[in-house]
């Protein structure tokens, strides 16, 4: 070596050295200040784990492991209330307990965000892209179709698809894995009464094919290079996108020509209420990501807890039987038949309790704002985990117990706001959850009415999630067909 080329080595060396020694420093100096100067109140307590990959790691294994839950109650106990990590390389507070939840919902200081992953898939101008009067307008024409007067007309069609897919997919079959079947099923129900799409039209299976890669890719590594998860589901959602695409052309043919009305179908009510084409298709992708699998999930995990507990089973059972032997034969389910399966909601919501399918809700302060003694500096991702109060033994007692009762009057009415979040709260609060209710509780119906099942062997129920709780083999039960009551 020439001594060019050992002067250069030697400054090289001391380069990397004197950069690896800052990088506490650094570290320290981006996301570790003492607090806010002028109120003097401290930044959350806690740590921000290692440099660059913070908890990250570690919160994506406990997920995948469903011992999240777990990993973050240690964090409260060591840390109180609010603290503080880092995730996805951004610091953010982490909120526990009804009152964190109601400032996550509710506070001004807060805006939704969303992954750069989910950005990519599904569009940057959805409805959780937009705030204040641009939030408000968009939500409306979602919610024209999602009110319950909209929801009461839609019972018949959801009873049809239902049958049709049970009919289809698990009459002839010994085995069923219920949580792909649900996804399926939730998508039909959507593109029927939400948007239209006949069963026949090959637009609808095209959806479904680039649809569920695309949702895969909201929880990819963003690295678009070749062969990569995420490259593969990019592709797939160009091709939905332009099948959208094709769906908006074909409604605004319709519309011209005075063929059809705004109250038709949601892709028909945005161009009347003048979206431009782009924000449709993001919001209609928004639309199917929102809606469908986690209301497969919930029947899904529904089902999984009404054969962990019998004498729930017994009682839902009895309930919808009932309800079929009131009906005459062929006869659709009714909205007055929907108001009667109390019970079957309440076990419904107990599931949610025991394992909601959002597993936190996001938000990223736009300001400095404090809360609980803290600051939370402007830039920071806030969030707060749902079980964190739905498993709270001072909320509900004995949480581990699969009890619907919890949610039958009146100890629902004793149950204090915001410990109970599964469909969040405040302006964003889930506008589907009529939909969704509407939906579980008829393909319960249909299932326990016209199926004798149980979990298959070799099937324990265990799941993990991604963050979307995901039941090992799609939770595989045996089938037995039983004669339609009704
Ligand atoms: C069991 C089923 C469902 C659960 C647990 C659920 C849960 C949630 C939660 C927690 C949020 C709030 C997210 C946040 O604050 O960041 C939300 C928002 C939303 N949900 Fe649902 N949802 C379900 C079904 C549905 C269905 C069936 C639809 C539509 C047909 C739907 C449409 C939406 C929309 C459009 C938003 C965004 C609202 C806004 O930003 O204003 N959801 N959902």
């Amino acid at each position: 070596m020439d001594a060019d080329s050992a002067t250069m080595v030697a400054a090289t060396l001391a380069i990397l050295v004197a950069f690896v020694a800052s990088v506490p420093l650094l570290y320290r100096l981006l996301f570790t200040g003492a607090g806010d100067k002028t109120t003097g109140k401290p930044l959350p307590p806690g740590s921000f784990g290692l440099p660059v990959v913070g908890h990250t790691l570690s919160l994506l294994r406990a997920l995948r492991a469903n011992t999240a839950e777990e990993w973050l109650r240690r964090r409260a106990a060591a840390y109180g209330p609010v603290s503080r990590m880092s995730l996805f390389r951004r610091p953010t507070a982490f909120l526990v307990g009804p009152a964190a939840n109601k400032f996550l919902f509710t506070s001004p200081a807060l805006t939704t965000m969303n992954s750069e992953s989910f950005s990519r898939m599904v569009g940057r101008r959805t409805l959780r892209d937009v705030a204040g009067d641009d939030h408000a307008r968009v939500r409306a024409m979602m919610v024209q179709f999602l009110k319950l007067d909209a929801i009461k007309r839609h019972v018949a069609a959801m009873d049809a698809e239902v049958r049709r897919h049970l009919d289809a997919n698990w009459r002839g079959r010994a085995a069923v894995a219920v949580m792909p079947s649900m996804k399926s099923l939730t998508f039909d129900v959507m593109c029927t009464v939400l948007f239209k799409l006949g069963s026949d039209a090959a637009v609808r299976e095209e959806l479904s094919t680039e649809f569920q890669k695309l949702a895969r890719g909201i929880w990819a590594v963003p690295v678009n290079v070749p062969f990569s998860t995420f490259s593969r589901c990019l592709a797939a959602s160009r091709r939905g996108r332009r099948a959208v695409a094709a769906v908006i052309e074909e409604r605004r043919d319709k519309l011209r020509r005075g063929e059809s009305s705004p109250t038709d179908d949601v892709v028909t009510h945005m161009l009347a209420g003048g979206l431009p084409d782009e924000e449709i298709t993001d919001n209609i992708i928004f639309l199917m990501i929102a809606a469908h699998d986690t209301t497969a999930a919930l029947i899904t995990f529904l089902l999984r807890q009404l054969d962990a507990n019998q004498d729930a089973y017994a009682k839902v059972l009895q309930e919808q039987v009932e309800i079929a032997q009131s009906k005459a034969p062929g006869e659709a389910l009714s909205w007055d038949d929907l108001t009667r399966m109390k019970y079957t909601w309440a076990a419904a919501m107990e599931t949610l309790r025991l394992i909601p399918t959002s597993f936190s809700i996001l938000r990223k302060a736009v300001y400095d704002v404090e809360h609980g003694g803290s600051v939370i500096p402007r830039g920071w991702n806030v969030m707060n985990a749902m079980t964190m109060t739905h498993w709270d033994p001072a909320i509900f007692p004995d949480p581990g117990r699969f009890d619907p009762a919890r949610f039958e009057e009146p100890s629902a009415a004793a149950i204090p706001p915001f410990s109970f979040v599964p469909f969040g709260g405040g302006a964003r609060f889930c506008p589907g959850n009529e939909f969704a209710r509407v939906e579980t509780l008829v393909a319960v119906h249909h299932v326990v009415t016209r199926f004798r099942w149980k979990l298959a062997a070799g099937c324990d129920g265990s799941f993990s999630r991604f963050p979307m709780p995901y039941p090992s083999q799609g939770l595989l039960i045996d089938v037995e067909p039983i004669d339609p009551l009704h």
